[in-house]
């Protein structure tokens, strides 16, 4: 594997230094947070841009941690791998807020606020028309455009998306003959929606036999889709137009739409590293891998050359896999020359296949 990402990337930085402050401003602003979970927020804003990553002794999930430690623990923050940081960084946001006492998510109310946005009716209005293949593809792929944790630093710019990698015609190649499918969700609100969407049409058209929705075991990354969050989607998306919503309703009432969650899914580590279990069940299926972090995850977090095949860096997986991923860190494979800026800015997209 090439060298791996440290939080020592100017982008990396940029996230623990710029896109951190930012997002636990808005936490405070949000909540009703007393002085003991506002000073444990400075602390670990502090400590994760300058101090010494730690475990807690009474930690609950000490053992856990300790199995994902990839000897991370007693190194100073800034010289750590951008994914273990940033994950473990998540896990100590959670804490610092009580999340593990009372349950409550720290990005709900951005979630929610997304969810029913007073322009989300007009923005899916196309629900009402027929979809083809390509069209609900597209919609899950581009759902990815503006994750809320992106939003913090990107603003609304405008976006102008481009393919730099397109196996579309592959992927729906492979639907010819109905396959079991598992979407690794990323986030919650229009890129759920818009996964749901798709999600429907394999079923709906009989290109899908099953469809297992894999959600985060905890809420992770601002934005990323929980148990709680799939079924709030379902519940929005049955307010909306083109019956996508009480057709997944029912498929979910007869077993054809499974929602589920695995630890792994906020592991720190690369799917190179996935417990068994999770492996033999994507094994017989086609995993969809949504996002961009999940991207980071599959390929690895490394400064891969932009050439490196696709099938190279993923042929570790136990089954066929498709990436939907808008740009929006630095990693890329199986593409061409792709300048720094573009790489972060969420301005190009790619789909990418593999089959062993
Ligand atoms: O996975 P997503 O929602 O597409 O993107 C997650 C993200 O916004 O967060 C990470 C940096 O914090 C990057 O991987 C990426 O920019």
């Amino acid at each position: 594997m090439p060298p791996v990402i440290t939080l020592e990337s100017p982008f990396a930085r940029q996230v623990f230094h710029k896109r951190h402050p930012v997002l636990f401003q808005r936490l405070k602003d949000a909540h009703p947070y007393g002085p003991q979970q506002r000073k444990a927020l400075d602390e670990l804003l502090r400590e994760s841009q300058e101090g010494v990553i730690s475990l807690a002794d009474d930690a609950f999930d000490r053992d856990q941690w300790l199995d994902w430690d990839r000897r991370h623990f007693g190194t100073p923050w800034p010289k750590a791998p951008f994914l273990w940081a940033e994950s473990y960084f998540y896990r100590l946001l959670l804490g610092a807020v009580g999340y593990f006492e009372t349950g409550v998510d720290p990005f709900g109310p951005f979630k929610t606020a997304e969810l029913h946005s007073s322009t989300l009716e007009d923005d899916y209005a196309w629900l009402a028309q027929p979809l083809d293949f390509d069209a609900a593809l597209m919609a899950s792929l581009y759902g990815n455009r503006a994750d809320l944790g992106f939003q913090l630093i990107a603003g609304n710019t405008k976006i102008h998306d481009e393919l730099v990698a397109d196996d579309s015609a592959q992927v729906q190649e492979f639907f010819r003959k109905p396959a079991k499918v598992t979407f690794i969700l990323d986030n919650a609100g229009r890129e759920l929606l818009s996964d749901l969407v798709f999600a429907d049409h394999l079923l709906a058209n009989g290109l899908a036999t099953e469809i297992t929705l894999h959600a985060k075991p905890y809420p992770y990354y601002v934005s990323d889709a929980t148990m709680t969050d799939v079924g709030d989607c379902m519940r929005r998306l049955r307010q909306l137009p083109g019956g996508a919503g009480q057709r997944l309703h029912e498929a979910a009432a007869e077993g054809r739409l499974k929602v589920r969650t695995h630890p792994f899914h906020c592991a720190p580590l690369s799917f190179h590293d996935m417990p068994d279990d999770l492996a033999t069940e994507l094994k017989s299926q086609l995993t969809i891998f949504k996002g961009d972090l999940n991207y980071r995850r599959l390929v690895g977090d490394c400064y891969w050359d932009e050439a490196t095949p696709f099938r190279q860096t993923v042929s570790y997986l136990p089954g066929p896999a498709v990436a939907l991923r808008i740009l929006k860190s630095e990693v890329v494979v199986g593409a061409g020359n792709i300048d720094p800026a573009s790489r972060i800015a969420g301005t190009h997209a790619m789909i990418q296949m593999y089959q062993p």
